[in-house]
């Protein structure tokens, strides 16, 4: 899915109603029917719930007489409270026409904001898309006030005072919604942590917004579904052999962190690796021949960590960091790696570590490697602490762009910089995954996944994005948000790869 901007999303809306020969107004009562019906069927509204609908002087507020509008006519005890403006959209006017005479308008005033009552659902439609500027005035004691009470607060597109696709000024007044009902595709704000607790739980109603004209959009932001990644996992031919999956060689473990060597080991054999080879120091190879029977193993002539790097003809890709420790000589085989490797490069954890402490070895990086730190590996690596999160997915780019790499930061929804600028959202997973050895099984899956010759790196990255996500929601029913363990993801990889492949 296309992460629109604020403009974009203006011109989908025009684009929408030339096609499909309809006015702005039906395309309002289109939107505002999907909220009212998602209060009607996902919410429960029952007849004694209060509702208190608060509409700004634009489309959103236009949504939200919309809603009151169709909410009264269906029974419900609908109070309807209107933000005083100077100006108001065309589209808000002509609904405010349409209000059955038996619903009152009440006009908020300082010393007339809604009473908020145990049990009350706000419908927040103050502010959407147009929002130009902070919250002042009675729009910003509105929402203060709104926030301090205990209302169900549904926001019609965006939480009021929320920009879409910046970061808003610090402490302005921003509604914190416990639900937003977007139309049709999410905004870039609902997927950065520092909005969490504005925009809540998040939902995309369909509107029928014109196909076409999202697909003629020019987009470099993306929300990956499901959808959009089948078919890009090719089915196991029938005559396939070991082969034909590629040869993978992981570089991983030092003395008390052989679990993430084997963590990462189980998850590329898992995400079918033709041929799996793992060098761990020599701490590690019982270790590793007992918990991943099925991979060979190198041990390096050191006890305790890695210092030396084994040829690399057979391997059709090369991972490196897990659990690897930051030892000088660890450091040497990494510098070795970059200069001789000829296939791409998986990069996590220590490796990221060394990238960042010795910033000249970033130049040589191979292209079209792929780098999976977290937000604090990240920061190692550029070696500069973002603003926030935007500041933060500038960096990525910059990075995906100057080295040639693809480049991932982890997260709720972990993000995809490609060397061509693009930015691509993962959608799957959940909070279970929050614990060690996580990212170990990321490493893994991503290895195999680019050690196979019928993929392109980009789709390597997604489809092993998703499938790590994916397979924790699969996992997720068998063990409940704190017993999910790296080692329940690594054992639903296989079934979450599989929603993907060719039919
Ligand atoms: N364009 C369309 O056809 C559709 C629009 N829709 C709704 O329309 C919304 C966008 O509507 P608008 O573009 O009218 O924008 P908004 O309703 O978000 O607000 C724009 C109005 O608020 C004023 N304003 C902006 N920031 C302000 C601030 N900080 N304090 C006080 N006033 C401020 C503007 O001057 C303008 O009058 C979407 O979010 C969505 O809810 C939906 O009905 C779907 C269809
Ligand atoms: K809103």
């Amino acid at each position: 899915m296309k992460l629109l901007s604020a403009a974009q999303t203006r011109a989908l809306d025009q684009a929408t109603i030339q096609a499909q020969h309809i006015t702005s107004a039906d395309l309002m009562e289109r939107a505002a029917g999907a909220v009212t019906n998602w209060l009607l069927d996902e919410l429960l509204l029952d007849y004694d719930t209060e509702i208190q609908v608060c509409c700004g002087p634009g489309n959103n507020g236009g949504d939200g007489l919309v809603v009151a509008r169709q909410l009264h006519r269906a029974g419900y005890p609908v109070q309807l409270w209107l933000l005083p403006a100077a100006r108001h959209s065309t589209d808000f006017t002509h609904q405010k026409q349409q209000l059955p005479t038996g619903l009152a308008v009440r006009q908020i005033a300082p010393d007339n904001l809604p009473t908020i009552t145990a049990g009350t659902v706000v419908v927040d439609a103050l502010f959407g898309t147009g929002l130009s500027r902070p919250l002042e005035g009675l729009a910003a004691a509105l929402v203060r006030h709104l926030n301090d009470s205990d209302a169900t607060v549904v926001a019609v597109d965006i939480p009021s005072g929320l920009y879409a696709d910046a970061t808003q000024p610090a402490d302005s007044a921003v509604m914190r919604a416990t639900y937003t009902l977007s139309f049709e595709l999410p905004k870039l704000a609902f997927l950065l942590p520092q909005n969490a607790s504005f925009v809540g739980d998040w939902r995309l109603l369909p509107i029928g917004l014109d196909a076409q004209a999202i697909q003629n959009m020019a987009c470099a932001i993306h929300f990956v579904t499901a959808d959009e990644l089948r078919g890009r996992l090719p089915k196991r031919p029938k005559f396939s052999h070991k082969g034909t999956f590629g040869h993978a060689l992981l570089l991983a473990g030092s003395k008390g962190k052989i679990g993430a060597a084997v963590l990462a080991t189980q998850a590329c054999l898992r995400a079918g690796v033709g041929l799996m080879t793992t060098r761990v120091p020599a701490v590690g190879y019982d270790i590793l021949q007992i918990s991943a029977p099925e991979a060979m193993c190198l041990a390096d002539p050191a006890t305790d960590f890695l210092t030396e790097l084994p040829d690399l003809t057979p391997y059709a890709a090369v991972g490196i960091g897990p659990g690897l420790g930051q030892h000088d000589d660890t450091r040497a085989v990494l510098r070795q790696l970059l200069e001789t490797a000829q296939v791409p490069l998986i990069i996590d954890a220590d490796a990221l570590n060394l990238l960042g402490a010795q910033p000249e070895l970033q130049q040589l990086l191979p292209p079209d490697s792929l780098l999976t730190p977290h937000p604090k590996e990240f920061e190692r690596l550029v070696g500069e602490p973002a603003r926030d999160d935007y500041h933060r997915l500038d960096q990525l780019r910059n990075f995906a762009g100057r080295t040639g790499c693809y480049c991932v930061l982890k997260g709720a929804y972990t993000a995809l910089a490609a060397p061509d600028g693009a930015l691509y959202f993962n959608s799957t997973g959940n909070p279970g995954m929050a614990s060690g050895g996580s990212g170990d099984v990321l490493t893994g899956l991503l290895l195999a996944l680019r050690a196979h010759q019928g993929i392109s790196p980009l789709a390597a990255a997604l489809v092993g994005l998703h499938a790590h996500g994916r397979a924790a929601d699969l996992a997720l029913p068998h063990t409940g948000h704190a017993g999910l363990l790296a080692s329940d993801i690594v054992r639903f990889i296989g079934p979450a790869l599989e929603e993907l492949m060719d039919e």
